[in-house]
């Protein structure tokens, strides 16, 4: 039997027409002979009625009474509303399909609510579905724990259920539908010279979206990587290809994966900057305070040490209550609020001289600020105010040539 797995976002399933965009798709991929295996995200963005961040508003959002086990329940109906709404709109149409929830498609996961992972794929009921009908239509984002708890995958979540089920299934492909044309060197949103990529691996991918890039989650580039699935990524409305990611340098068109420098640049908003003085003849403030960070589940980045104190840097969402406990340990910190992390993103720039030196002239030209910086193998940060975030994604797209020539 020959699988396909096709992953509709949000915004690709937010309206009829939309839907129907992706109907040509699925009616395509079956002529040419493919079971289809539908994944679908909650309809919409927040305003919409059954998105997933309308659905979190009814009960006051991230400072919902309710535990996260009920946010899950909450949370995953917004899938399962799409994925029957979808399916009623394939029968519609004389396709044979049928609605699945995460669990009856085989989703098992742990109970962390609300980024729950998924600890196996019991696919057999899926899979006899799929000798009988042509769509199964699966609520992506979603599944179940042993003890029959509905639970969720962690925000962005649907992308992770295709590959999942691309890698369970044993899928030729999982395509990933969205509003873009593909991966491209910076966010289209932002980047008005980002460039599709035609064929990148999967280590590039993920480093971009490790970095930010929200066009796919990076924990479903790793399922799909370990079990040597390709995917693509491209748009709903449109009949093109898209970008390939394939950990073969020699793609199914032919075309060489480049030795790129630089695959992009990415970008994640709303950070904080927070500096911490340690107090006279404090020796213990860097465990302290990352401590007291980690008791209270807030990720922290950017982070360097010195002898006399700490900088580091949380999401906007996490400045209150980071701050409320650095107050009762008594510190009064320097905060700089409405920040962005910028980063130069490629698995070539490892020990190539002078790509720091790039960065700094592009962002000084242009007199912005850089705040702080750090630096991988594979990734360069900047931290920067975020209302210089626009021109300096811009500026190292153009430093670095990305605009130019046919990008691969
Ligand atoms: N490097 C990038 N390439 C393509 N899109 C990107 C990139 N970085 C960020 N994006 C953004 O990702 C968006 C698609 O992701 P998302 O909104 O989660 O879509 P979906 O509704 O399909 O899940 C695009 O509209 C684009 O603005
Ligand atoms: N609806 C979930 C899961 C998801 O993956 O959505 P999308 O594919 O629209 O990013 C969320 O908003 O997090």
């Amino acid at each position: 039997m020959k699988i396909i797995v096709q992953k509709y976002g949000g915004t690709s399933v937010r309206d009829e027409k939309s839907r129907s965009f992706a109907k040509g798709h699925i009616e395509k991929a079956i002529k040419e002979g493919y079971k289809v295996v539908v994944v679908v995200s909650a309809m919409g963005r927040k305003g919409d009625p059954y998105a997933t961040d309308t659905l979190l508003s009814l009960v006051n959002g991230a400072k919902a009474s309710l535990s996260k086990r009920e946010q899950d329940l909450l949370m995953s109906v917004g899938e399962t509303i799409s994925s029957v709404v979808f399916t009623n709109m394939l029968l519609e149409h004389g396709i044979d399909a049928v609605a699945y929830t995460g669990a009856q498609a085989g989703f098992m996961t742990n109970t962390d609510y609300s980024s729950a992972k998924i600890i196996e794929m019991k696919c057999d009921r899926l899979m006899k579905e799929l000798e009988v009908k042509d769509v199964v239509v699966v609520a992506g984002f979603q599944g179940a724990a042993k003890n029959g708890d509905i639970t969720t995958i962690g925000r962005g979540g649907s992308d992770t259920s295709a590959a999942a089920l691309g890698a369970a299934l044993q899928a030729e492909r999982v395509d990933i539908f969205t509003d873009v044309e593909g991966i491209m060197t910076a966010d289209p949103r932002i980047a008005d010279q980002a460039r599709p990529l035609s064929i990148v691996s999967y280590t590039e991918v993920c480093n971009m979206a490790y970095q930010g890039a929200k066009v796919i989650h990076p924990r479903a580039v790793e399922i799909a990587m370990q079990a040597k699935v390709p995917i693509r990524i491209r748009s709903t409305y449109s009949e093109g290809l898209g970008t390939l990611v394939t950990s073969m340098t020699k793609g199914s068109q032919g075309s060489d994966i480049r030795e790129r420098l630089v695959t992009g640049i990415a970008h994640v908003p709303k950070i904080t900057q927070i500096k911490v003085r340690a107090k006279k003849d404090q020796y213990n403030l860097q465990a302290e305070v990352f401590k007291a960070m980690a008791n209270a589940s807030i990720s922290v980045d950017f982070i360097n040490i010195y002898p006399s104190g700490v900088v580091y840097t949380v999401s906007e969402e996490m400045t209150e209550l980071a701050l409320s406990i650095l107050a009762e340990l008594g510190h009064e910190p320097v905060i700089e609020r409405n920040c962005a992390k910028v980063s130069v993103v490629g698995a070539g720039i490892n020990g190539v001289p002078g790509v720091a030196a790039k960065i700094v002239t592009a962002l000084s030209e242009k007199e912005i600020a850089i705040l702080q910086s750090a630096d991988s193998h594979t990734t360069i940060w900047v931290l920067v105010k975020e209302e210089d975030l626009i021109e300096a994604v811009n500026s190292l797209h153009y430093a670095f040539q990305l605009h130019e020539g046919e990008v691969q």
